[in-house]
């Protein structure tokens, strides 16, 4: 049984399928644009490294490369446009989701939620799905000066609650979660019905691959 003093949890993929308004929002950005539009299955690979990623994913087609500047000047505020109008209406908690952070809250674990996703748009997503006030923390993909895979905003969370690395575990669904983790000195468990990018998640070696947030039960004692 893992013991940790607090735990923290990635947001898309992890908490909310947001791949459908994500999705929605590329598309129109890229009708707007005069350009063919990519499609949800796409959209769920290039999503985890922020919305400016996923611009320059969604110009290129593809997962790497980079779009012409001009090309990417035009197509990202019309995103954030976009998806300030868009930001949950077709996106939903997973199932197990709910049972797993009660459980979390009532085992006495302090609960951070750190994301790629900027402030603007994480924070009425959480509202909206109810779960802005499960957290003590945000750390948002513009909150610091580097976001995941760097260590920074989980060490910042467990700054925050005066936890010491070893003592944190990440809970997330992509390689920059298990990077990020591993760099900051975390343990790191894994959904496997996230977004990686379309890459198995077992492939980074987390700690542990759960399919739903509730088997955090199983793996987790209460506080110390
Ligand atoms: O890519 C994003 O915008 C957010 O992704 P994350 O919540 O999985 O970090
Ligand atoms: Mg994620």
């Amino acid at each position: 049984m893992l013991r940790p003093k607090m735990i923290l949890l990635d947001l898309d993929g992890t908490l909310v399928d947001s791949v459908p308004d994500l999705a929605y929002c590329v598309d129109a950005m890229m009708a707007r644009l005069g350009l063919p539009v990519r499609g949800e299955a796409a959209v769920r690979n290039w999503v985890g490294n922020g919305i400016e990623r996923l611009v320059r994913r969604a110009l290129v087609g593809q997962l790497d490369g980079e779009p012409d500047e001009l090309d990417y000047q035009r197509a990202y505020p019309i995103f954030l446009e976009l998806y300030a109008e868009n930001t949950y209406g077709r996106s939903a908690v997973y199932p197990g989701v709910r049972e797993g952070i009660d459980f979390l809250k009532a085992a006495g674990y302090p609960l951070g939620c750190v994301t790629n996703k900027a402030r603007c748009f994480t924070e009425p997503l959480l509202e909206h799905l109810g779960l802005l006030d499960d957290f003590g923390i945000l750390v948002c993909g513009d909150t610091l000066p580097r976001k995941k895979p760097d260590p920074l905003p989980l060490l910042h969370a467990a700054g925050h609650f005066g936890a010491a690395p070893e003592d944190s575990l990440m809970v997330g669904d992509s390689i920059s979660d298990v990077k990020a983790a591993r760099a900051a000195g975390f343990g790191i468990i894994c959904t496997s019905y996230g977004y990686n990018h379309g890459q198995d998640i077992r492939d980074s070696n987390p700690d542990a691959v759960i399919d739903s947030l509730s088997e955090l039960q199983g793996l987790l004692a209460p506080a110390a």
